[in-house]
């Protein structure tokens, strides 16, 4: 490495530093020296703390402070630039009057412009931890010092973002921080120094007029603020506002859409708004804003594209101001302030449970937990082009704050937003957002009123399907109905052999299985098959039954013999009594289709009585008469040749 600092700095060479310098550390170093990677780091980083000395790559000195380091892009190869990564940026405030008041010192170092250091100061009264400085390393896409200016952080931030919504794509841009971090200064700045919103219509505006081929263009504007989980009309405050979810993503219904003209306009129109936006002093900050604010601009415009076609570019971009977080103490009372600080720290929770799953690569993401997380659904997870700026303030005081800040932005690096082909692959189904406090409730009246819809719809399939098999059993009938035999003969034509069977005997399985051959021959065939099974496992069932029969025959038989012989009497078997009665050529009678009993119903019973109560083996067995018995065996047999004599 301390070759390199001899060398002639090449461009190539400050492209393969500053790739290092993209690195991880700890790749950083392995590449560096194969040995222990966390060995002499400080050595390690010298060579590029001279780099940055460079002319090439330092803004001009400035004698209030000293080390200034400027967040510069570094020129990295295309394929390593972030794609459709979420880019996240640090931004640190310049130390308060009150922070320097307190004695706090910085614990926050920009040693580079990507990497940050926060500097974990143990309390000097700890006995154990007494000598202890805990570092932290974070690497961002680029870090941006005390004293860098509005416009530079507008140029590495946002100005890209802009150039995409030019081109109809949409973009975000979010602020995120605990209270007093500088959030509110870096998205709406001061009259001296504007900050991102309004350098972003500054340029949108100077852009457009020059690409528009005609000198049309339109540009609508809106802003809303979420106050304690009620989303609200800055410009024209009135009723709360309900969320919805269309084609574009989220929407605020009744939200109003200006027609602005100018860069003058939007700063009276953000006036206005700002001016209706909830702000309360906290500990932190003389003007802490107690809500989530959110700036959206449409652009339309014509352009000619390289074939002279006129093309119509739409692009939405949305600036977003977050309220901050901010820590409850216990000696806190509950007052209006602290159930606002609630709300805020609920909705960032709810962000920050986003982030986990998007990261996790979870699929369901819980947008629905806050009304904040619903309306950068789009701009997290969706199609959009995202900023992250996380402000920090580098007194010691605030280290928790600021860990957790830098905590969150380095996760939110690994999100990953959808290219815009992803999006239309994903094909998504849009689901309304409900509004109500009772959103739980209303979403299951509402998934139950569907599932009732798709139980109809169900019924009225099956219906169809019903009248379809009885035409296909009707074009199969001819002038005969068709035999069980016959179909277990001649399987449909269309039924090959190494075709999969169904292994359910449900008449309908099939048919819900496929619900789209109902009108095709297919269908047909796959009734056929159906009923082909079912008739199967009936005939399987009657000869069971069968079966069942004769060993209940036989044991009764072998009961009466043992009897016989005690009693030394001589006994007819049941074997014998229907041998010797017309029963047996009755049953053979049955199984033809053509059979009908010659006995009225009535006349048949008593028949069957006198049969069996007359039988000797019955009064010998029981020594009374217990016809039922003798009765269930020909009955059972006579429903089982009925059920038999349906198919045969
Ligand atoms: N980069 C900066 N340069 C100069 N002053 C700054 C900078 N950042 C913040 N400040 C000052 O710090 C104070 C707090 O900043 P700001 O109101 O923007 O914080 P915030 O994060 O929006 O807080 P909250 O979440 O409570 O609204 C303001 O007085 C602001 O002028």
């Amino acid at each position: 490495m301390d070759s390199l600092i001899d060398q002639p700095k090449t461009p190539q060479l400050y492209e393969q530093i500053a790739r290092n310098v993209s690195m991880p550390v700890s790749t950083r170093s392995h590449t560096m020296n194969n040995s222990n990677p966390h060995q002499g780091l400080k050595k390690k980083l010298k060579p590029l703390t001279l780099l940055y000395k460079q002319k090439n790559l330092l803004p001009p000195k400035n004698p209030s402070s000293k080390n200034r380091v400027v967040a510069r892009k570094l020129s990295l190869p295309e394929t390593e630039k972030t794609g459709n990564r979420v880019t996240v940026f640090v931004r640190v405030r310049p130390i308060s009057k009150k922070e320097k008041e307190a004695d706090s010192r910085c614990c926050v170092t920009i040693v580079n412009p990507r990497d940050v250091y926060l500097t974990e100061f143990v309390n000097p009264n700890g006995y154990l931890r007494l000598k202890r400085i805990r570092r932290r390393h974070f690497t961002f896409d680029a870090c941006f010092p005390d004293s860098a200016t509005q416009q530079e952080v507008y140029s590495t931030t946002t100005s890209e973002l802009v150039e995409g919504v030019l081109q109809g794509r949409n973009g975000t841009v979010f602020c995120y921080g605990a209270t007093g971090a500088g959030k509110t200064y870096t998205m709406l700045g001061t009259v001296e120094s504007p900050g991102v919103m309004v350098l972003a219509i500054n340029d949108l505006f100077g852009k457009i007029k020059t690409r528009s081929c005609d000198g049309n263009y339109a540009v609508h504007l809106s802003y809303l603020e979420v106050y304690n989980e009620t989303v609200r009309d800055l410009i024209s405050p009135g009723r709360p506002l309900v969320l919805r979810e269309d084609k574009q993503g989220i929407v605020a219904a009744g939200l109003t859409q200006y027609r602005v003209y100018s860069t003058d306009e939007v700063m009276i129109l953000l006036q206005q708004g700002n001016h209706n936006r909830t702000t309360e002093p906290t500990r932190a900050n003389e003007t802490s804003s107690r809500s989530h604010a959110v700036l959206q601009v449409v652009v339309e415009y014509q352009v000619r594209d390289a074939a002279m076609n006129i093309i119509k570019n739409v692009g939405k971009l949305s600036l977003v101001d977050l309220a901050g977080s901010e820590r409850a103490l216990a000696t806190d009372q509950i007052t209006l302030r602290s159930l606002e600080g609630a709300n805020i720290n609920r909705s960032l929770l709810a962000l920050s449970s986003c982030i986990n799953a998007l990261v996790d690569g979870k699929k369901h993401i819980p947008y629905r937990n806050s009304k904040l997380t619903q309306l950068l659904k789009d701009s997290l997870g969706g199609t959009c082009s995202t900023v992250m700026i996380a402000n920090i303030s580098p007194s010691s005081l605030s280290s928790g704050e600021t860990q957790n800040t830098l905590h969150w932005a380095d996760r939110a690096k690994e999100i990953r937003t959808k290219t815009w082909m992803q999006a239309n692959d994903a094909n998504e189904d849009l689901f309304p957002v409900i509004e109500t406090g009772t959103d739980q409730a209303t979403l299951v009246l509402e998934l139950q009123k569907e599932n009732r819809e798709m139980r109809m719809q169900l019924a009225r399939q099956q219906q169809k399907l019903l009248s379809l098999e009885a035409q296909s059993l009707a074009g199969y009938s001819c002038s005969t109905p068709p035999s069980a035999t016959s179909l277990l003969s001649t399987p449909p034509t269309s039924f090959q052999p190494n075709e999969k069977r169904w292994t359910r005997n449900s008449l309908f399985t099939a048919i819900y299985l496929t619900p789209e051959t109902k009108y095709n021959g297919k269908k047909i065939a796959i009734t056929v098959r159906t009923l082909y099974e079912n008739v199967r496992s009936l005939e399987s069932e009657i000869e069971r039954m069968r079966k069942d029969r004769s060993l209940l025959i036989k044991q009764k038989d072998d009961a009466i013999c043992k009897f016989s012989e005690k009693s030394g009497k001589k006994a007819t078997t049941a074997e014998t009594i229907l041998t010797r009665s017309s029963i047996r050529p009755t049953h053979e009678k049955w199984k033809s289709p053509s059979f009908r009993s010659p006995l009225p119903k009535a006349k048949k019973r008593s028949f069957w009585d006198t049969t069996a109560a007359n039988s000797p083996s019955v009064t010998a067995l029981n020594g009374r008469k217990t016809r039922s018995h003798v009765m269930s065996e020909p009955t059972l047999l006579q429903s089982a040749c009925r059920k038999g004599n349906t198919w045969k």
